[in-house]
């Protein structure tokens, strides 16, 4: 087989981290997905992107895709300059849903399925952290499901819990972009005991909660003290909305990730969905802001790869026109 006719493309999933309580610890990989569909180029590197949610983002060598890829390439010892790289994305850029480090795995899981998979998913967990500085959010894209994570900077450890089939997520995305960045300056250097042992306490049930399906304790573990009252101010509505939620049928409410997304759980089979949909882009409405509502799964899988090789790239193509198709544009 040459390497120059092999093709990969893989589907990672966006991620929410904190949870709440777990904040820079825990995180949830969801059903909301970029595709990178990845191969060598003897004709120079070209870099398409597709779906509104790329626009503005570089096609040259500059891109993180590009640079991202030879990073695996050098890990492995391996030379290839040029790429033919295609990516499609329904995750929004800076909401708190992960974007980056999707972006991140998707490149890492590519680039080394393209040379016949040298690195193990830890290695490309370690490499991902050290890039992206959240365990929570690249752990929940490399491994799926719910991710506890440590990273002290220099190793990052994890361990993996399966996504309950029970829980929905409705995310509530509004129509402006916050930096992870910004919102982490928002922040304090430090903080009272008391909020400190009130997280440790919160995000040490939150796991036990989502790990035993005790859905009851999830209201009680989602709350916290280190991050979201800090970063109110720059999210209006979110107060009420992590105040509010839980009666109007949620089981629990968190910013997502850095924010502005709000997120919250309820059980599949709750009939107070809509009632909760409502609350939430009312809720923000009245603040000014619009917001679009998802409702997504918790994904159970990390990165969905496909591998062709000579005539069998012929394959890739249906797929990827579905794909192109299905991208919110
Ligand atoms: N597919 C991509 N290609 C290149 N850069 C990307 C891609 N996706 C995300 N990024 C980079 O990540 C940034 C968003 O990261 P961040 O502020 O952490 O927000 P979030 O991860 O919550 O979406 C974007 O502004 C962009 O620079
Ligand atoms: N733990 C980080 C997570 C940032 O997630 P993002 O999806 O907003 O990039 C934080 O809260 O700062």
């Amino acid at each position: 087989m040459k390497l120059t006719e092999r093709r990969v493309l893989a589907k990672v999933p966006a991620s929410t981290a904190n949870l709440g309580p777990g904040f820079d610890t825990l995180g949830m990989a969801l059903s909301l997905y970029a595709w990178i569909e990845m191969g060598v180029s003897e004709t120079g590197t070209a870099i398409e992107l597709h779906g509104r949610n790329l626009r503005g983002l570089p096609t040259d060598k500059n891109n993180l895709i590009y640079k991202v890829a030879q990073l695996v390439f050098n890990e492995a010892e391996v030379d290839i300059p040029e790429l033919h790289i295609a990516m499609y994305s329904d995750i929004p850029l800076t909401r708190g849903l992960g974007s980056s480090a999707s972006a991140i795995v998707c490149a890492l899981a590519a680039a080394n399925a393209l040379i016949g998979s040298p690195l193990d998913d830890d290695r490309l967990f370690q490499i991902a952290t050290r890039l992206e500085g959240h365990p929570d959010n690249v752990g929940a894209s490399v491994f799926g499901g719910i991710v506890v994570a440590s990273w002290d900077g220099n190793r990052a450890s994890h361990i993996r819990l399966e996504p309950s089939p029970d829980l929905d997520v409705l995310v509530a995305i509004p129509d402006f972009q916050l930096s992870t960045e910004k919102a982490r300056h928002a922040l304090p250097d430090r903080f009272p005991m008391a909020d400190v042992v009130f997280n440790v306490s919160r995000s040490s049930l939150l796991v036990a909660a989502l790990a035993t399906g005790n859905h009851g304790m999830i209201r009680t573990a989602m709350q916290d003290r280190m991050h979201q009252p800090y970063r109110a101010a720059l999210i209006p509505g979110m107060a009420g909305i992590l105040d509010g939620a839980a009666e109007r049928g949620a089981l629990g409410a968190a910013l997502s990730g850095a924010g502005p997304t709000l997120l919250a759980l309820i059980e599949s089979g709750s009939p107070r969905k809509q009632e909760l949909e409502r609350f939430l882009l009312q809720t923000l409405a009245a603040e000014g802001i619009t917001a679009e509502a998802l409702w997504l799964k918790p994904a159970a899988a990390g990165p969905e790869l496909t591998v062709t090789d000579g005539g069998a790239a012929a394959e890739l193509a249906p797929l990827m026109e579905r794909i192109k198709g299905e991208v919110r544009v």
